[in-house]
């Protein structure tokens, strides 16, 4: 039982790869179950027909014959996808396995199959090339089949069909085949539509976790994301990067002498001062309470400083008006340039103990190594 699930599994997994999208294995999979029962049935079809026409250049043989051509088809879709795991490779698939089904079934309607049976098969057209082609493509791939099977339904004369039906039978086969299109495609749409929701929320959400809701900033969790993939880039390319903790200044005493919903405004004020003083390539983060961590890349602790000094006289200048009273904050920054050898935590720590000095210093000033 296990081996055989294994089997399964390993199956359906032909062709993906650990970094496709969830949405990207799902379509390789199906293309994958829909490639095996294609030449699973057809083969058996195929195989079947070819014993029936015992050989002889009767209708079942051709049908054997190109039930097993399609068979070949849809194996090598199976191939294909396999051995060149690209996005042009899964196309190529895709595209075989819906032109093979859609002549195979063209063919079952010009000849009639097993006792003219073989039109009933067309129902797996709709849904077959809306999932490969998507709403537009397969709309249109749908359309023209439409076209085609109405062409040789309707209009006898043109020599294109060979199996006999009744006229009841090719009218009610076409009405019946473009209602359940239009169902597959109304369904196909709503898919779509709630996928591409599901997929700008879960981005949405995805961005919310990583922003601290007070001041907009990055929270600690973006923030350290960011710093890693800045970590690796800089030791990569045997660049600068400098971190920066800073605290604001006897924040309790703002808290304690003008309430809590104050002290939320000046954490965010200053965190709006800070965004608003820093280049593109550089982040700041609220790192926690009243402590923000800036991040900046291909910067010295000489550079760091010289900014760490613009932003502090710019917050000591800032005033906040509370009633009658103007309020006014101070911060203190620590400075660590990191060292090629240095790992992350190690480097914000000392960021840390630059910012305690700057606090026993006197506070309201900028720290850097010695
Ligand atoms: N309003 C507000 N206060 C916060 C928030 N997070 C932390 N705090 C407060 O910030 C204060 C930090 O106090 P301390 O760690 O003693 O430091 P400090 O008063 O700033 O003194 P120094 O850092 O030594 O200059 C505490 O009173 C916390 O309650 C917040 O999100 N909003």
């Amino acid at each position: 039982m296990f081996i055989v699930s294994r089997f399964i599994r390993n199956y359906l997994n032909t062709g993906t790869k650990a970094s496709n999208s969830p949405a990207v294995r799902q379509q390789i999979q199906v293309t994958n179950l829909f490639g095996f029962i294609g030449y699973f049935i057809t083969f058996i079809l195929g195989v079947t027909a070819l014993f029936r026409s015992q050989w002889d250049h009767n209708d079942d043989f051709y049908l054997g014959v190109t039930l097993l051509i399609a068979s070949v088809l849809f194996f090598t879709s199976r191939i294909i996808l396999k051995y060149f795991q690209s996005k042009n490779g899964y196309k190529f698939s895709a595209n075989l396995v819906t032109s093979a089904l859609m002549l195979l079934m063209l063919y079952l309607i010009v000849m009639g199959g097993v006792k003219n049976t073989g039109p009933l098969w067309i129902y797996i057209v709709p849904p077959v090339v809306l999932f490969f082609g998507g709403l537009k493509r397969g709309l249109v791939q749908l359309g023209a089949f439409a076209l085609v099977v109405i062409i040789i339904l309707e209009f006898p004369n043109n020599g294109l069909l060979f199996a006999e039906y009744s006229a009841e039978f090719r009218s009610r086969l076409i009405y019946s085949f473009l209602t359940v299109s239009m169902l597959f495609v109304f369904y196909e749409y709503s898919r779509q539509r709630s996928f591409k929701t599901l997929q700008e929320l879960s981005k949405k959400f995805e961005q919310q976790a990583r922003i601290d809701s007070l001041s907009g900033l990055q929270n600690r969790r973006g923030m350290l994301e960011k710093l890693e993939y800045e970590h690796h880039r800089i030791l990569r390319h045997s660049k600068n990067m400098t971190l920066m903790m800073c605290d604001i200044d006897h924040f309790k005493q703002v808290n304690d002498q003008y309430g809590h919903d104050v002290g939320d405004i000046v954490i965010k004020q200053v965190g709006q001062m800070f965004a608003n003083g820093l280049r593109k390539q550089d982040t700041v983060a609220r790192w926690g309470g009243e402590e923000f961590l800036f991040m900046l890349p291909e910067t010295t602790q000489q550079q760091a400083f010289v900014l760490a000094e613009k932003l502090r006289k710019k917050v000591e200048n800032y005033e906040q008006k509370v009633d009658s009273a103007h309020l006014s904050v101070t911060v203190s920054i620590g400075i660590y340039q990191m060292h090629p050898q240095d790992k992350l935590d190690h480097a914000i720590s000392r960021a840390d103990t630059n910012l305690y000095r700057a606090k026993t210093h006197g506070r309201n000033c900028t720290v850097v190594t010695d």
